[in-house]
């Protein structure tokens, strides 16, 4: 071989791995019923997912799968690469502490004071020096936007913004590649909600974390989702159809062509109301017969 034309063998890098959750043909059955069927989802590194649909259509069973605290009947989910149910007992505590969750209703301890709750993910991983914990409680306050002063405080004597704050705060302290918001904006005005919504957009703009929202408020999935899903009840669908109805840039969803998501997102009841109108009128029906037959029996209690 030419000397001029010989390469140089580099050493073989690993892949960089582009997405941070890799989910394919989730099915995830609960006493008995089909919650989930077919998902198939990639959600690369950095990126703010909302997760949206009708109650009961599966978005927490989605986002608890996705993190393992609720294990597919078929299907695999890869976090960073590695198979989730694969994870040996101290790959999955370390997989643990990568993950932030900010509960619906902030779900704080009531019995401890906010600098406590804040400092919990630290003492529960032991992840660092005793002198280190109030000065990263009070780092991780500060990013939402809470005084020092809040670390005395008991939870019961707070707002319930500042309580979401609070929780914002504790998912944050450990610097999670992953956080997830179980409708962080649930139950709070309009005006705290979008400070919610600025405070998940800031926690972007600092950490090039990954986000995961569940939630029914239209403005959060606009303003702050890069990207939304919209899931479908499986139970309302024919079994080749996709539980997803929707995948795409919150722009598209207004005038998406699956009429189900437009009415979704306007907060139409559409069909819904047909649904709901047929039963009534087959319930009332049912009633006329119920009361035809007991004109025979007179003796017949209403109520047995
Ligand atoms: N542990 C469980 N055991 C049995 N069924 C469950 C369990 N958890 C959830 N389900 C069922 O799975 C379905 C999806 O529930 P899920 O909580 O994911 O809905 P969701 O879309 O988050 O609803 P919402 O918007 O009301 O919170 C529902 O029918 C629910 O009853």
């Amino acid at each position: 071989m030419d000397s001029d034309t010989q390469t140089i063998e580099l050493p073989e890098e690993p892949p960089a791995r582009q997405y941070l959750l890799d989910a394919q043909d989730l099915h995830v059955e609960l006493s008995g019923h089909h919650v989930l069927k077919r998902i198939n989802l990639k959600i690369p590194r950095g990126e703010t997912l909302a997760l949206i649909g009708e109650s009961g259509c599966g978005k927490t069973v989605l986002m608890k799968t996705l993190v393992g605290l609720v294990r597919p009947s078929r299907g695999i989910v890869r976090f960073d690469g590695q198979d989730i149910a694969a994870m040996k007992p101290a790959e999955a505590v370390n997989f643990r502490k990568k993950i932030g969750f900010v509960f619906q209703n902030a779900a704080l301890f009531d019995s401890m004071t906010v600098g406590q709750n804040v400092a919990f993910p630290l003492r529960q991983h032991n992840v660092v020096d005793a002198d280190q914990v109030e000065p990263l409680v009070l780092r991780a306050l500060g990013e939402v936007g809470l005084p020092d002063d809040i670390v005395r405080r008991r939870p019961a004597q707070l707002s319930g913004g500042m309580r979401k704050r609070v929780g914002i705060a504790r998912a944050l302290i450990l610097q999670p590649d992953l956080v997830l918001y179980d409708e962080p904006t649930t139950g709070l005005d309009p005006i705290v909600s979008d400070v919610i919504n600025e405070l998940m957009l800031g926690v972007r703009r600092k950490y090039p974390v990954t986000s995961i929202i569940v939630t029914h408020d239209m403005n959060t999935a606009r303003k702050v989702a890069d990207r939304v899903i919209m899931l479908y009840p499986r139970r309302r669908l024919k079994d080749h159809e996709s539980q997803v109805l929707f995948d795409g840039p919150p722009t598209s969803l207004e005038n998406f062509e699956d009429r189900r998501v437009r009415q979704f997102v306007r907060g139409e009841a559409g069909e819904r109301l047909m649904e709901m109108r047929q039963l009534s009128e087959e319930m009332d029906e049912q009633l006329d017969n119920d009361r035809f037959e007991n004109e025979d029996d007179d003796e017949s209690p209403l109520v047995q």
